[in-house]
């Protein structure tokens, strides 16, 4: 069937060859240097099908099969393919070999060609021509470079990766890490936002997909996700794809760096940072409340002794049991954290609208956490012993809270004064009138 097709093609180039000129030229448009190879598939003619070309030397191939010629580079599997084809006297299109040049470059050439048979069929080898495609190659080449060198930044990223609509729908997810997903990596693709995560994290990822979707990127969007081994922090990012609702959405997990920066790494408590953020949060909602409230500042007594009798390590050691103590004994509702050194500052909240009452659930803290702290803390086959000065103002409505941070380390240096371990409670509203 082939071979009749061939016949048919060396038919219709005879009656163009009629017009030879015309033939020529066309042929010349298409390709850039046309062969002839005998019946033992040796090259016999190469030669250029339009002057000012710049080709490698033809007569290089002349005498050699192709895969014999030294200039020619033909790998182990395109070398049987093309054997097997000439041998089968097939047409054949779009074979591509490189050509070696003197300065050590390679050019791409695209060789078709179909078998010369006789009026009796027999075959006297093939005629062809060849294209030069090094610049398409070499582009095919760049693309896959460029490929290879994302593939490569891709897996050196511990980030998650998604392709994602403006409608929230998963079109790709990459995940070096798939423990961070939320869901099964081959849950994802194909399924909308709503229907996997929580409505929190939708809600953050539409903002940072509007945003995008507005100025082409976003940044800094953060949330955190119940997964099997805990709560963890994300950070997203996005950039919209040119030109489509489509977006690449960065997610890189920040719990480690997020405890860094909040929490106090002795302790495990939030530090002075997260702290102050908590308290002025608690303080805007106070604001709106009948409800009282109290900040105590708590400061261990001569804890410069500990470190200087017993070691900078025992004093950690101290700072990281009391801290423990302080949780037991402070609501897990209620802000408490490290300031610095061994001051430490807790609000406690809710304290109903019985001023009373309020002052003597603060009392009653106050000496859970002045009995608690004071037991004995084992050490190196002994014990530390320390005592603490808790300063407690008590205070409604709206206030600052430098102004009331001031006044419970007043009320702290009061306690100290009084001989230390000790605790003194003040009502906000008659500290200001003194300070
Ligand atoms: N081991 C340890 N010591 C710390 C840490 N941060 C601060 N300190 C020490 O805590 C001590 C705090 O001492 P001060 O508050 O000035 O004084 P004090 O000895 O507690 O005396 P009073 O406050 O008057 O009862 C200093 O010696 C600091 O060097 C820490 O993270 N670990």
């Amino acid at each position: 069937m082939e071979s009749v097709c061939a016949e048919r093609r060396v038919a219709a180039g005879e009656r163009l060859g009629g017009d030879g000129a015309l033939a020529e030229a066309l042929l010349a448009q298409v390709a850039d240097w046309r062969w002839a190879m005998d019946a033992e598939f040796r090259i016999v003619r190469a030669e250029p099908l339009a002057e000012g070309r710049r080709l490698p030397p033809l007569p290089a191939l002349i005498g050699y099969r192709p895969w014999e010629c030294p200039a020619l580079v033909l790998d182990e599997r395109r070398r049987r393919r093309h054997e097997r084809l000439l041998w089968q006297c097939q047409p054949f299109r779009g074979v591509e070999l490189a050509w070696r040049t003197d300065r050590g470059r390679q050019r791409w050439f695209s060789i078709s060609g179909v078998p010369r048979l006789d009026e009796q069929g027999h075959f006297h080898g093939y005629v062809g021509v060849a294209t030069d495609v090094t610049a398409r190659r070499r582009v095919e080449q760049s693309l896959r470079d460029v490929r290879a060198e994302l593939d490569a930044t891709l897996r050196a990223l511990p980030d998650l990766m998604f392709e994602i609509d403006g409608d929230g729908v998963f079109h790709g997810v990459h995940a070096p890490q798939p423990e961070l997903l939320a869901v099964p990596a081959e849950r994802i693709v194909g399924r909308r936002d709503v229907d996997l995560l929580p409505p929190e994290v939708v809600r953050i990822t539409h903002q940072a997909l509007d945003q995008a979707r507005e100025h082409g990127a976003a940044r800094g969007h953060r949330y955190r996700i119940k997964l099997a081994d805990g709560v963890h922090w994300f950070e997203m990012s996005v950039a919209r794809k040119a030109g489509r609702d489509r977006y690449v959405v960065v997610v890189r997990d920040i719990t480690e760096l997020n405890a860094l920066a909040f929490y106090d790494p002795l302790t495990g408590l939030p530090n002075r940072r997260l702290l102050l953020d908590r308290v002025e949060q608690a303080l805007l909602r106070l604001a709106r409340e009948p409800d009282w409230a109290a900040l105590l500042f708590i400061d261990v007594d001569d804890f410069k002794r500990v470190n200087d009798t017993l070691g900078h390590a025992a004093g950690d050691r101290v700072l990281q049991e009391l801290a423990q103590r302080m949780r037991a004994v402070v609501r897990s509702s209620d802000p408490l954290g490290r300031l610095g050194g061994d001051e430490f500052l807790a609000l406690l909240t809710d304290l109903g609208t019985d001023l009373y009452s309020a002052r003597r659930t603060v009392q009653r803290v106050g000496s859970q956490l002045r009995e608690r702290l004071s037991q004995p803390i084992a050490w190196h086959g002994g014990v530390v012993t320390v005592s603490l000065s808790i300063g407690g103002v008590l205070f409604r409505g709206a206030q600052q809270p430098d102004r009331l941070m001031q006044a419970a380390d007043q009320l702290m240096y009061r306690a100290k004064d009084r001989g230390k371990n000790a605790i003194a409670i003040q009502l906000m509203s008659a500290l200001v009138r003194r300070m």
